[in-house]
């Protein structure tokens, strides 16, 4: 599914009337229909009807800019369908935007009941609040006024229990970086247009977008943006679309050649849940190269179908047999590890997946200017200091911070537009592992995971990720879809585990649904 920011709609609000020909208005009055429709999916309205109101509403809560329009209007078609409406504007009216001022004259027209929000004290009867404060023309962060109409409506549905939803996004949501201003409401539903913003599946933006719903625009607005970069959801849908159905003659010789570099003496168990989980993802044969002092554990402890050899000063050979090399788990900071790591980089040709300590070995690869982010200028966000074959790379946040030499909480901030940056700068398909975890690609084009859950948050979830996509690449998916099936595989699994359990589910538990989750994805065509 496609996913929007707030840049994106904004074009899109440019582009359409000229290429188009269709007028915003238009793209407005299906947004106020689409709002409609959802509400009546939610409520029974009829009871509001005029011999059975009793004196409730709906109340719009509207600001002056077009987010408060797509409040007129769908204020104007509930009135058409009898449901008792009232309008509460916030803001200057004379300063509205154009739209504004002509759906409010519409409205006034209509008869419908149009306040300003200093006089209005009747919360006591609002069945639904509809918030239409302000929606993607959020400048900076949100005005004391606003922050105080929002804490009335948090008190007074507390007192009256009605739900709030939201126009687009929540007022104070940034609809790209899904950062929150303070005094933003969260709310039980939001109608999105268009497609899922962005910002509503970030945090801590998800935490306030309550139930999302998405109101189709009317008009094929993924032509217009076929030119920017694209941002998508990872879901069944997609998983689906990539999934391939394994030939009935296929044998362990197709199904890929994995070997994974990994362990150390205190980290014996990370390859071994790496290797197990490629084994459970379909890899033909899998090899782990361990340290030689810890080779007899591993073969003691690993499931019989994984292979294990010990790491020796030239791993040329070893890699070379093998149609994938995967390289980090449980290895360990040391300067041996750093030679390692730097003779896999300049001597192995297969295609590679880098993880944990290899990450960590790597040290800075790059710099972010900062003030490019400031001014826009995108190009100019990172420059690559250490250059990296084409390959699959999979931090979690500690790790891509040191990579990229900024802290943790920049880059939370920061979210996409620093892995598409990076992605995009070295030439590799990134998979950064925060919540949500998302992948990035070479062209600029990322994909962020909608499923999984907090149970994941546990030692050895990272290094089964590591053999599931391991295991994709062995059988021959590009890198890309090896890294987005996997992120899909890997939560699918975790999500099975925990409708019993929520936590304490375990990397290896996770590792045994995954023939489950392939075995859903391929449905039918088993
Ligand atoms: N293509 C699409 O997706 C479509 C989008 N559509 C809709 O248009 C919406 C975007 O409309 P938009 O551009 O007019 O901006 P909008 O969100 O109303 O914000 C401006 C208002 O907010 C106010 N305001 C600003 N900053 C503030 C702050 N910090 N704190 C407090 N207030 C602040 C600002 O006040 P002012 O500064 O002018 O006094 C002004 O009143 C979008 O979200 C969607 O609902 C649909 O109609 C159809 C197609
Ligand atoms: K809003």
């Amino acid at each position: 599914m496609h996913i929007l920011t707030r840049e994106d709609a904004q074009y899109i609000d440019h582009i359409v009337p000229t290429a188009f020909d269709i007028p915003l208005e238009l793209l407005m009055e299906n947004a106020g229909r689409g709002l409609v429709d959802a509400l009546w999916g939610n409520y029974n309205l009829l009871q509001l009807d005029e011999n059975n109101m009793q004196g409730r509403f709906v109340l719009f809560l509207c600001g002056c800019g077009n987010n408060g329009a797509d409040g007129l209007v769908a204020a104007r078609h509930l009135m058409e369908q009898g449901v008792p409406v009232r309008v509460v504007l916030c803001g200057n009216p004379d300063k509205g935007s154009t739209l504004f001022q002509s759906q409010l004259k519409r409205c006034k027209v209509m008869g419908c009941s149009v306040e300003v929000y200093d006089d209005f004290n009747d919360w006591s009867q609002a069945v639904v609040v509809v918030e239409g404060l302000v929606g993607t023309g959020l400048e900076g962060v949100l005005r004391s006024s606003t922050i105080e109409i929002l804490h009335d409506i948090d008190i007074m549905r507390t007192q009256y229990g009605f739900d709030v939803w939201a126009i687009d996004v929540p007022a104070g949501l940034d609809a790209t970086t899904g950062q929150i201003s303070e005094g933003t409401l969260a709310c039980d539903y939001t109608v999105t247009f268009g497609a899922m913003k962005q910002g509503l599946l970030l945090y801590p933006g998800k935490n306030v977008g309550g139930v999302c719903i998405v109101a189709p625009l009317g008009v094929p607005w993924q032509q217009m943006i076929e030119d920017r970069y694209k941002t998508f959801t990872i879901d069944n849908e997609l998983a689906e679309l990539l999934i391939e159905y394994r030939s009935d003659t296929a044998h362990k010789g197709v199904n890929g050649n994995l070997l994974i570099i990994g362990g150390s003496q205190d980290m014996v168990g990370a390859p071994i849940l790496a290797g197990e989980a490629a084994v459970h993802s379909g890899a033909g044969k899998t090899t782990l190269a361990v340290p030689e002092k810890i080779q007899k554990i591993v073969q003691d402890r690993i499931i019989p179908e994984v292979m294990v050899t010990s790491i020796t000063d030239d791993m040329s050979d070893l890699c070379h047999q093998r149609n994938v090399v995967a390289i980090g788990p449980g290895l360990g900071r040391t300067d041996e590890v750093k030679t390692l790591v730097q003779s896999v980089l300049t001597t192995c040709d297969n295609p590679l997946v880098f993880d944990a300590d290899a990450l960590y070995a790597m040290g800075h690869i790059g710099i972010v200017n900062t003030d490019a982010l400031m001014s826009g200028d995108f190009n100019e966000l990172y420059s690559v200091s250490k250059s990296i074959p084409l390959c699959v790379m999979t931090p979690h946040l500690g790790e891509f911070s040191r990579l990229i030499d900024m802290p943790v909480k920049w880059i939370e901030h920061n979210y996409v537009i620093v892995a598409r940056a990076f992605a995009m700068a070295h030439n590799v398909v990134l998979v950064l592992k925060g919540i949500p975890s998302l992948v990035a690609l070479p062209d600029g084009t990322v994909y962020i995971n909608t499923i999984g859950n907090s149970g994941m948050g546990t030692g050895g979830m990272g290094d089964v990720l590591t053999g599931i996509i391991s295991a994709f690449i062995s059988q021959g998916y590009s890198l890309q879809d090896s890294a987005v099936l996997g992120v899909y595989v890997h939560s699918r699994s975790a999500d099975l585990l925990s409708d019993n359990k929520p936590w304490g589910y375990t990397p290896s538990d996770v590792s045994l649904h995954i023939g489950q989750v392939i075995g859903e994805l391929l449905g039918e065509r088993k």
